[in-house]
């Protein structure tokens, strides 16, 4: 047992927050008597929250301040949505635990519609996510949509201030800030396909930290593990970046795997999708054979183009 409390880094945003909360609680139910201290740390991306991620650089923002707080031995750990980490981590630092994931689904609001199928023709769907865009205009190319940048909360104020139609969220962030009645629905995958890891939790930290990770080890979801390893296998085979619109979802029963894969265009105009099933214990290979056949079918060029 550690001899000092855990330094747990996370973002200050209020979801960034509540799921730390969470992730803690399960340290310590795992490591009873384990003290634990939180300390905040501000990301690029908390700080320029007007402009697309896919601009101002990627998934990076939300987690390098976290990285640098780790190799300068500030923290010991750093809770992350998986859906946020790089597909490439810096030599050092791994993720040690996958919790068990929450509802990888995304949520359709809307003051004025049940459902994306209910908004009137020419509705402006507000989100920055190309996969969402892309997903959205495939059904109803007759939407228009518009940028909406911003935590969760300012999200949801922008739409009540009415900035845009609709929104679409990860129903597993309203759920941890105790805002899934916000929801109008829940979008089926087959309409809205995840990002890859969308719902799981992560916990990085120092690869040669055994005595941290033998803290976290209890903590893991083995199932979940396996999911995200395809679905991260499929984005790196893709050199995934924010700006590359890919939605992939592994599904774990028994011993297969089910990965689903979509490469879009941004305007929706194009996509190409893959399915693969296997022993889950190949997840990483199903993965990277997913990812290998959707860049084949699109061709070099456009995954190039997208940069
Ligand atoms: N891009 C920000 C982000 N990163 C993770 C989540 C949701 C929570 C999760 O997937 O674990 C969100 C908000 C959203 O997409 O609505």
């Amino acid at each position: 047992m550690l001899n000092r409390p855990l330094r747990i880094g996370t973002r200050g945003s209020p979801m960034a927050l509540a799921q730390t909360g969470m992730v803690r609680d399960r340290i310590v139910a795992a490591n009873p008597g384990l003290e634990t201290e939180i300390v905040v740390i501000t990301t690029v991306a908390d700080k320029v929250l007007d402009r697309p991620l896919s601009e101002i650089g990627g998934k990076g923002l939300f987690t390098k301040e976290l990285e640098q707080a780790l190799f300068a031995d500030e923290v010991d750990v750093a809770v992350h949505s998986m859906k946020d980490v790089e597909t490439w981590l810096p030599d050092g630092l791994v993720i040690a635990c996958i919790l068990e994931r929450d509802d990888p689904r995304d949520a359709f609001l809307s003051p004025h519609a049940e459902t994306l199928a209910g908004l009137k023709p020419g509705s402006r769907v507000g989100t920055s996510s190309l996969r969402r865009g892309a997903q959205v205009l495939m059904r109803r190319p007759d939407l228009r949509i518009v940028p909406l940048r911003g935590n969760a909360n300012t999200r949801m104020r922008k739409l009540e201030a009415g900035e845009c139609d609709a929104t679409l969220l990860a129903l597993a962030g309203l759920e941890r800030l105790g805002l899934e009645a916000m929801a109008r629905s829940v979008l089926s995958t087959d309409e809205m396909l995840p990002a890859v890891a969308q719902g799981a939790l992560g916990i990085e930290c120092r690869a040669d930290d055994a005595e941290i990770r033998a803290l976290l080890a209890p903590v893991a979801c083995a199932r979940t593990t396996t999911a995200i390893t395809a679905e991260r296998a499929l984005l790196a085979e893709l050199d995934g970046s924010c700006r590359t619109p890919i939605a992939a979802l592994a599904r774990i029963e028994g011993e297969s795997l089910h990965l689903d894969g979509l490469l879009f265009l941004p305007d929706g105009s194009r996509h190409w999708a893959v399915r693969r099933g296997g022993a889950a214990a190949d997840a990483e290979a199903i993965g990277r054979e997913a990812g290998a056949a959707l860049k084949a079918a699109a061709g070099d060029t456009y995954i190039r183009d997208l940069k």
